[in-house]
């Protein structure tokens, strides 16, 4: 595809490298898929200007779409170079996932059909999942071994698994699912009940998969209140609406946006990609933060589906906190998220054998 402004960078590909000491590095290559569609349009600008490898880290962005959206795709491109952002060092805009996937050092794969109003999660799944198994293919056969696959498109937790299914010679650790959107829903929901700041609370938990059977969970959450750090439990002191309204109100927030825009979230899905991106390449600290991982069976979760679980992330590796107590009530919403991630699975597995 011809486009206004397509550069390629000149440094070598052993030269890409995070590198937070040297005040400008070499840029580093990421790919967004679904280049021309809505997430993509606020996702883009977070990459570019620095929020997610950080304010000293140029970026070479592959944005990748399907043939007849490059007309659009041009368009986005002229967006991003009159944006005139210091850290863009240029842009790819291609139909290729081979080309798209070469050498990239982190991918979002956001391309996917959205849900409209009226359109169950299963249609979507057939929609979908073929999607990822030819990226999965494409990500094998070109993409850097130590590539960081956070996966947006729905149904995003068995969509990561049928792309890390199909790129066997890429570690199972690098492909993520986002539930950070739900984490992120859960933590304002959270923080307006108590009446703090969203950033302070912490330790609120998404268990399982992406959809409406997530357990989002505030038993371990804590809110600074007057400098101490207090049991959001205790504050809010009131089971039903922890176990209930809270619960019920994260589990369907992105059905309420689509009832309300007629589209699928959007703003926030992007925020909370930059925010997953950025945990995973920069750190957490003590942080908790909730992403869908290839489940090793910790905490009785169905192992070899992708469940989303409470971790912490150095050196650019996650690790799932362990040792939490599950309650009886946690016990019956982790086997339902579970069983739901089973059975996708299942479905996926089948689609993908056509
Ligand atoms: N995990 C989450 O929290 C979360 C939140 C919001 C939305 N989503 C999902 O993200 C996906 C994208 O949403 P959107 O609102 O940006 O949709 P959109 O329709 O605006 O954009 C999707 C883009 O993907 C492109 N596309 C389709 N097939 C492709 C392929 N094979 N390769 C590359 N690009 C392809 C389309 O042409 C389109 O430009 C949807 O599946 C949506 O349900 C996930
Ligand atoms: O399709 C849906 O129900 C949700 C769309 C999106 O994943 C979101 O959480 O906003």
């Amino acid at each position: 595809m011809s486009s206004i402004w397509c550069c390629r960078p000149t440094a070598a590909d052993s030269d890409i490298v995070i590198n937070k000491s040297v005040s400008m590095a070499a840029p580093i290559k990421v790919v967004v898929t679904g280049a021309a569609g809505q997430i993509a349009y606020s996702l883009l600008y977070q990459i570019a200007s620095g929020a997610v490898f950080g304010p000293e880290q140029p970026v070479y962005l592959h944005l990748l779409d399907i043939a007849p959206m490059m007309g659009v795709l041009e368009g986005v491109v002229m967006e991003l170079a009159d944006c005139a952002l210091p850290l863009l060092a240029g842009v790819l805009p291609t139909a290729n996932p081979e080309e798209a996937f070469k050498d990239v050092v982190a991918a979002f794969l956001v391309g996917a059909m959205p849900r409209r109003e009226g359109m169950e999660r299963k249609d979507l799944l057939a929609a979908n999942v073929r999607i990822f198994k030819e990226q999965g293919q494409a990500l094998d056969k070109v993409a850097r071994k130590d590539v960081k696959v956070l996966v947006v498109g729905n149904p995003a937790n068995t969509n990561a698994l049928i792309c890390s299914k199909y790129a066997p010679s890429i570690p199972k650790e690098n492909f993520t699912a986002m539930t950070r959107l739900d984490q992120n829903r859960a933590q304002s929901q959270l923080a307006a009940k108590v009446g703090v700041p969203v950033k302070d609370v912490k330790r609120v938990i998404i268990w399982g998969n992406h959809s409406s059977t997530q357990f989002p969970d505030a038993s371990n959450a804590v809110a600074t209140i007057g400098g101490a750090e207090k049991s959001v439990a205790q504050v809010i002191n009131d089971d039903e609406y922890m176990k209930g309204t809270f619960v019920t109100t994260v589990q369907k927030r992105g059905a309420a946006v689509i009832a309300a825009r007629k589209m699928s979230s959007a703003l926030s899905a992007a925020k909370a990609a930059s925010d997953h991106m950025r945990d995973w390449f920069l750190g957490t600290g003590d942080r908790w933060v909730s992403m869908g991982v290839v489940s090793d069976g910790s905490y009785g979760a169905p192992p070899d589906v992708v469940f989303s679980f409470p971790v912490t992330v150095s050196n650019g590796q996650w690790k799932i906190v362990q040792g939490l107590t599950i309650s009886d009530f946690a016990r019956q919403m982790l086997d339902a998220t579970g069983k739901e991630l089973v059975e996708e699975k299942q479905e996926a597995l089948d689609v993908c054998k056509d």
